[in-house]
């Protein structure tokens, strides 16, 4: 019987740190009163000041983890951060056909410090094969960027892109987050018929740490528990405002968001 507790799985790499991957979501999850459940692609060794190490997990072991979880009691939603190889791609594929959940994909490719966390031959079959299940896509600029292969640097170049991946890519929807252009924090959710654009003050801070991971995995919480995506969005981008305003000062570089800043419904 289906649980009543809502259920999220994110299919991440692991920050030892806490401040991004699978513990910012897990800490998201929590705190929004979902029950968590990962399955890890790649171990990294990271901190505030970068990344220094990663060990992909092997595909046939990330197999193993998402057969655990699906042969005995199956999330109500799940999403993706870091993949960084096609052939674990090409297992969450076989998941997200066989399991008919709302699947948030956060198509991570380079960390804030700025290390590449994605294999470059995967990110055509991410593009092609995977983005196209997913319920929401969540492409930060420089993401969204390289997947549609065009320069964004205004909001009509965020409309241009929302379509590209509507009608080229074929994505059932996009949030497209403005977090770094520059002036007022500007992310845009576009549907079929509808588009929804959310705003909040640019908070001055160097501590975005696992803001992208946070963010989606809150929308990924939300519906979990069913509620639309348009009020997932607004949830998400709520939580994050506050996360980044209250940020905790940790570590000696871009530090994490607060994961108990957020009290709102
Ligand atoms: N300095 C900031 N002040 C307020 N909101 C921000 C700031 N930086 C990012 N955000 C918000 O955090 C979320 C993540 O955005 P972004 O930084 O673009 O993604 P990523 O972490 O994937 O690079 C978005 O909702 C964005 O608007
Ligand atoms: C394991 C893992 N997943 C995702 C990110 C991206 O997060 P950010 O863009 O905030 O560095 C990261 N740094 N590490």
């Amino acid at each position: 019987m289906a649980s009543a507790l809502p259920i999220a799985l994110t299919i991440a790499g692991t920050d030892p740190s806490g401040g991004a991957g699978v513990l910012a979501d897990i800490k998201s999850f929590q705190s929004r009163g979902v029950y968590g459940m990962s399955a890890v692609t790649s171990l990294t060794a990271q901190n505030t000041l970068g990344v220094q190490d990663v060990f992909n997990v092997p595909a046939g072991f990330l197999d193993a983890q998402l057969g655990s979880i699906f042969s005995d009691e199956a999330p109500h939603a799940m999403k993706s951060g870091m993949i960084a190889t096609e052939e674990m791609m090409h297992v969450i594929r076989r998941y997200a056909d066989e399991h008919s959940i709302p699947f948030v994909i956060d198509p991570v490719m380079i960390s804030t410090s700025g290390h590449n966390l994605i294999d470059e031959g995967a990110i055509d079959y991410l593009r092609d094969s995977l983005l196209p299940l997913a319920a929401t896509v969540t492409p930060n600029i420089p993401e969204a960027e390289k997947l549609t292969g065009i320069t964004i640097e205004s909001e009509a170049d965020i409309e241009k892109a929302a379509k590209i991946f509507m009608d080229e890519i074929g994505v059932e929807s996009v949030i497209i987050k403005g977090g770094h252009l520059k002036g007022d924090a500007v992310d845009y959710l576009f549907q079929k018929d509808d588009s929804l654009k959310l705003s909040s003050e640019r908070i001055d801070t160097g501590h975005t740490h696992g803001t992208g991971c946070t963010f989606s995995a809150v929308i990924t919480a939300e519906l979990a528990k069913d509620r639309t995506l348009e009020d997932a969005f607004r949830t998400g981008k709520k939580y994050i405002t506050e996360a980044i305003r209250k940020t905790p000062e940790l570590g000696r570089g871009q530090g994490p968001v607060n994961h108990f800043a957020y009290k709102g419904e």
